[in-house]
């Protein structure tokens, strides 16, 4: 995780019964992103802490588990049991958000607090100083292929400031509708960490789709630099 841009593919947009396979053709990203779904803070299932592990050993790449459930003060623990190297829980659904963030710090891994698009970067005025990483979601989170929402992109250069303000920079991911056509200007925007899921996995070259979507990335980067 040296880089100065993060590509994430989503196992959401995989082919399920061909998933080693699959974590192979995605070996030259710098993170898998793993995302949770409970049925109930979002109304679509996914995976859970075992299939987490399952896919840590397999993979070798760090994991982003992106929990979308309703009750993370309850689940988190058992998704850095299984190996998480990033998790975030969503401000909307978080009891203790403080508290959840230090379990997830004092376990060694990197704490992360998503929004969803209608959550404003204000929310984490009082916590900022403690993140590794703020996940912004571009789509309404329950489905993998939903189309980016541009006001996105607004709410990245507000917290791009507020950073600034606190005299922090963490990571800042992006999560929704990201392809090689748009990352530029959400890498201009503030963003550097990609998700990308049916962008990577329609694509019937896997390590093609990471690799422009991180040329188009750093060439952003250098830009505004
Ligand atoms: O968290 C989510 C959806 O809720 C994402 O991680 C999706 O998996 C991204 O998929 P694409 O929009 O890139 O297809
Ligand atoms: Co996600």
């Amino acid at each position: 995780m040296s880089d100065s841009v993060l590509i994430a593919p989503s196992i959401l947009s995989a082919d399920y019964l061909r998933l080693s396979d699959e974590l192979e053709q995605v070996s030259s990203a710098d993170l898998i992103h793993f995302d949770v779904m409970d049925g109930h803070f979002v109304p679509n299932l996914t995976f859970g802490p075992d299939m987490l592990r399952a896919v840590a050993a397999a993979s070798g790449l760090p994991v982003d588990a992106h929990l979308m459930v309703s009750n993370p003060d309850e689940v988190t623990e058992k998704y850095l049991d299984a190996g998480a190297s990033i998790v975030s829980f969503h401000y909307e659904a978080a009891l203790h958000a403080h508290r959840l963030v230090q379990l997830i710090k004092d376990r060694g891994a990197k704490a992360s607090i998503a929004l969803n698009p209608a959550t404003p970067v204000s929310v984490l005025e009082p916590i900022l100083d403690d993140l590794d990483m703020v996940l912004v979601m571009s789509v309404n989170p329950g489905f993998g292929g939903q189309t980016f929402i541009e006001s996105t992109l607004r709410k990245l250069r507000r917290l791009r400031r507020m950073c600034d303000e606190h005299g922090v920079s963490p990571l800042v991911e992006v999560d929704g509708g990201i392809s090689a056509r748009n990352v530029a200007e959400v890498t201009a925007s503030g963003a550097n960490v990609f998700v990308a899921g049916s962008a990577v996995f329609g694509s019937a070259d896997r390590a093609a789709a990471i690799a422009d979507i991180r040329a188009n990335a750093v060439a952003a980067v250098s830009k505004t630099a």
